[in-house]
């Protein structure tokens, strides 16, 4: 399941490594564990040093558009903060190369789900589709999470337009920093129960998973499972994560 990026590189927080490191993946092994379970892992896509900046970042309130109390919306317990343009440097390194890849996926899902929309292969001419439906507000965020906080089971969608995969990446190393506190997927296919799966994460690792539903080949040919995610409750600990979510918000 996992795909191990074989140099992670540590250094200043720029995002100017992103773009080769996104590239040097092993996309072909992403694509077919997405499609053959509608999830992958990708290991050590950030460094220490990275998931620790992103993580310094939470208390600066001038990088940030709004903060979210989970608690208040019946979302769960904790908190978390979408990030204001422009995006921090690595954030926006990350949202526009892991992007194109995810397009091509995302093509190929929707024809096989016999749905119209198709996505173009630069992020910024999505986004741009994206502000011109009046989506115009930053969706990359950074939860953070303390004990007994969890995240209900959710799908992020913020209007007409969706890109269908997204991307959250662990910023604290379970086992140390934190305990409990899984990242888990559900799937609810057509006349069936839901069924989960517990994705499991290391620091850096980064987890891209369908927003809302995936293709399914069946029998009687392809149908749409529905997905959403989550996180069970955190035993102890601080844990954090980073969501690249590649359409915009209403
Ligand atoms: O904290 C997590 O692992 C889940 C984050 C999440 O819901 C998201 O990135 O959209
Ligand atoms: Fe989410």
């Amino acid at each position: 399941m996992a795909t191990k990026n074989p140099t992670p590189r540590s250094g200043p927080v720029t995002g100017g490594d992103i773009g080769r490191r996104v590239a040097a993946l092993d996309w072909p092994g992403i694509v077919s564990e997405l499609d053959a379970r509608g999830c992958a892992v990708i290991g050590s896509l950030l460094t220490p040093d990275e998931c620790q900046a992103i993580v310094d970042l939470y208390p600066a309130d001038e990088k940030f558009r709004s903060r979210v109390v989970m608690a208040k919306h019946g979302y769960g317990r904790g908190e978390y903060k979408y990030f204001a343009y422009p995006l921090p440097a690595l954030v926006e390194a990350l949202r526009k190369s892991l992007y194109p890849a995810l397009a091509e996926v995302a093509n190929r899902w929707n024809e096989a789900m016999k749905i119209d929309v198709r996505f173009p292969n630069d992020h910024a001419e999505f986004i741009e589709r994206c502000h011109k439906a009046g989506q115009v507000r930053p969706t990359p965020l950074v939860l953070k999470y303390g004990p007994d906080d969890f995240n209900c089971l959710h799908q992020d969608l913020y209007g007409e337009h969706v890109f269908p995969l997204q991307v959250a990446i662990l910023l604290k190393e379970p086992g140390s920093d934190f305990a409990g506190g899984e990242f888990v997927l559900t799937e609810q296919r057509p006349r069936m129960q839901s069924r989960a799966e517990v994705v499991p994460l290391g620091r850096g690792d980064a987890a891209i998973f369908p927003v809302r539903h995936r293709p399914v080949r069946g029998t009687r040919g392809t149908y749409r499972v529905n997905v959403r995610h989550g996180v069970s409750r955190v035993r102890s600990g601080s844990r954090y994560t980073a969501g690249i979510i590649f359409h915009d918000a209403k």
